[in-house]
């Protein structure tokens, strides 16, 4: 009987504390069955697309921003909360619901590039903080309405091109204070341009349409090819406007018109004359400055060039240029304005040496026209087809910051690419750190390393805010940090897995060494922040990462897994290079380095750092220089080596 009480009264309490937990745990339950507002408003959307099957992966009973566990392709992040929708080439149409979308309050970029969509542009003041609309290569059609872009003023970066679209170019484009690419080309539109005034605008391209008039002064500075294919446009970059003759009576009228004509016929033969000896004389030149070139070879070679591989090169050029000429597209296209201009020929026949190959193909350093440039030769990538491979190409040639290696020229055949970049002259950070130096040379100080990843995070950070790919570098490592003659790093092969064959990105791309591809066949918006805090460890361990040569991540042969445990079992000191050369005070700065390294290698990406933080958190990271002077700089040369654990000692607070 007592314990029969006992028993009611235990209940009783279990009951009544358990209540809120219980309710709780039912209302988890029903978030996780049925969706959460995020997951619904894109489910949503997707129900009106048709040929949806590409994005069958969406699982409402994830969250769409829960990186670790979602399976939601195309859909950005920042931050846990829906930042945009990069659906492209998925062959998606039908009905583009943004109401659906509007209630996501960080949702900023929208690209639906390479689909079926088509009728009329839907209203994209729906969406009305978008700062990206990507919609290039579709069918859309019809006239847009003037207003169309009316009070979108976080609009940066919009692209319309090649579709069907008619009419004139809305004019609220011209009062988006922020735009800064506008990409039209390819289209029918008619009339003349707005009057563009924003300075912001970098890019405008209104190619191959059916526009007239004058174009405006403030487009006046960007290249012809962005005006072109318009038969009535007038005045810089393009010819003169000629004011249109004054009404006369009909016999005058007659009269001034043939008049017109023979002087413009006069006009267009004297130019051709005019081209005609310019190119007669140009050939002679350039026919004079080969022939010295291939003369003095010989003795280049001697010097400049290991003999065997000139002969690879020179087969591997030869071949690509052989196949050009047959296809005659031989040329290479320049993205950059400040090089001299050459062609596929000019390489066959400049010196060159061979730097290194990595997964792609070879790069080659040949000094052409005066100017060392480095030719890669990529075999893998043909994932895209050729227009979108030109505009991939294009994008990547705007994107400009003092930490990228700017892409300078391309060719393009189908299995065959060949990028051209300038040479810098300290190489790259790989062959500092593992390459062999003499025993009296110094390693990487502390204040040069200190200066690279400096700007490798700067360079990642702006690739980050230009690019809408999911892990913006996806090769990030340290042969892709070149160095220039200051030391300052530049980043290469970023941004090319669009392009690149899928097989070959997941065996080679170190994106797809991440442990959340391995795990969840997925990459993240963190994806390169793992790569980075490899390249960090690295940087500070001189250890070379296995994982670079795994074709898929393996934490046992992870540097970070190293680094960790050697921290547990307080070995701190002996993870540092035994090569770096530092202040004595620098000490402190290299262990939060370290710590900065490993919480970008969390392999929970909801813990890992984001890239605002790491920024922030690696540019208040200091040389140590003022303290070197409060104790005075004679005799404070520091080296690793040797050292003891004091001063080393901390514990992983993640
Ligand atoms: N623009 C450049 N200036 C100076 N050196 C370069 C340049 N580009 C490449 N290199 C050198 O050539 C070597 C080979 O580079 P390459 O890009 O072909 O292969 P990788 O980076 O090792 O591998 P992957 O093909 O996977 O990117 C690099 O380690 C670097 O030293």
């Amino acid at each position: 009987m007592v314990m029969a009480a006992h028993v009611a009264k235990f209940a009783r309490a279990t009951t009544s504390s358990l209540v809120p937990l219980v309710l709780a745990f039912v209302l988890s339950i029903v978030v996780t069955s049925f969706g959460s507002p995020d997951s619904d408003a894109l489910l949503k959307f997707k129900d009106q697309l048709a040929n949806n099957e590409a994005i069958n992966s969406w699982n409402p009973s994830v969250k769409p921003c829960e990186w670790e566990r979602s399976n939601w392709v195309g859909v950005l992040c920042l931050n846990g909360s829906i930042r945009g929708l990069q659906l492209e080439h998925m062959a998606l149409s039908g009905d583009i619901d943004l109401d659906a979308l509007a209630p996501l309050p960080s949702f900023r970029t929208l690209s639906l590039m390479d689909n079926n969509f088509d009728g009329p542009l839907p209203d994209f003041r729906k969406l009305g903080k978008l700062k990206a609309l990507y919609l290039s290569n579709n069918r859309f059609s019809g006239d847009i309405p003037d207003k169309a872009f009316e009070g979108m003023g976080s609009l940066k970066r919009l692209y319309l091109a090649n579709n069907l679209l008619t009419g004139k170019i809305p004019s609220s484009l011209a009062t988006l204070s922020k735009l800064m690419e506008l990409k039209l080309e390819g289209n029918q539109f008619q009339g003349q341009i707005p009057n563009f005034q924003q300075k912001s605008m970098k890019t405008v391209n209104v190619a191959s349409n059916e526009l007239e008039g004058p174009i405006p002064e403030a487009l006046s500075r960007l290249s012809p090819h962005s005006f072109a294919g318009n038969k009535g446009l007038c005045g810089p970059p393009l010819g003169p406007c000629i004011p249109s003759p004054p009404s006369t009576p009909k016999s005058t009228g007659k009269k001034f018109s043939i008049l017109y004509i023979v002087i413009i016929i006069l006009i267009v033969l004297l130019m051709l004359a005019a081209i005609a000896f310019a190119f007669l004389l140009f050939s002679r030149k350039k026919c004079k400055s080969r022939i010295q070139r291939t003369a003095s070879s010989p003795e280049e070679n001697s010097n400049k060039m290991v003999a065997s591989y000139y002969r690879d090169v020179h087969r591997e050029l030869s071949e690509t240029s052989s196949h050009a000429k047959k296809a005659d597209h031989g040329k290479l296209t320049f993205l950059k304005d400040d090089i001299e201009k050459f062609d596929l020929q000019d390489l066959l026949t400049a010196s060159a040496e061979v730097l290194g190959s990595g997964t792609f193909g070879s790069s080659y350093k040949a000094v052409v026209v005066g100017q060392p440039v480095v030719v890669k030769r990529y075999r893998h990538m043909s994932n895209v087809g050729r227009e979108e491979f030109h505009e991939h190409m294009r994008r990547l040639g705007r994107l400009k910051h003092p930490n990228l290696l700017p892409l300078a020229a391309y060719y393009n055949r189908r299995d065959d690419k060949l990028l051209v970049t300038e040479f810098a002259e300290n190489g790259s950070l790989a062959s500092h750190l593992h390459g062999n130096h003499s025993p009296e040379e110094d390693g990487l100080h502390w204040h040069i390393r200190l200066k690279i990843v400096k700007g490798v995070a700067r360079g990642l950070a702006f690739l980050y805010n230009e690019l809408p790919i999911i892990s913006p570098h996806g090769h990030l490592k340290s042969s892709n940090v070149l160095l220039d003659e200051s030391f300052e790093p530049l980043l290469t092969d970023y941004a090319l897995r669009p392009v690149v064959n899928p097989e070959h990105a997941h065996m080679f791309m170190m994106a797809y060494k991440s442990p959340e591809y391995a795990q969840q066949s997925r990459t993240s918006n963190k994806t390169d922040i793992w790569s980075f805090g490899i390249l960090i460890l690295e940087m500070l361990t001189g250890k070379f990462p296995e994982n670079y040569l795994t074709p898929c991540y393996n934490s046992d042969a992870d540097l970070a897994t190293w680094v960790n445990n050697m921290v547990k079992e307080k070995r701190t000191s002996e993870v540092f290079d035994k090569e770096i050369v530092g202040t004595k005070y620098s000490k402190g700065e290299m262990i939060k380095l370290l710590k900065i390294g490993l919480s970008c290698c969390e392999e929970d990406v909801e813990r890992r750092l984001d890239i605002k933080e790491v920024v922030e958190k690696i540019d208040a990271l200091k040389e140590g220089d003022e303290d070197e002077e409060l104790y005075g700089s004679e005799g404070n040369a520091y080296s690793v080596r040797g050292n003891d654990q004091e001063g080393y000692s901390f514990t992983l607070d993640r």
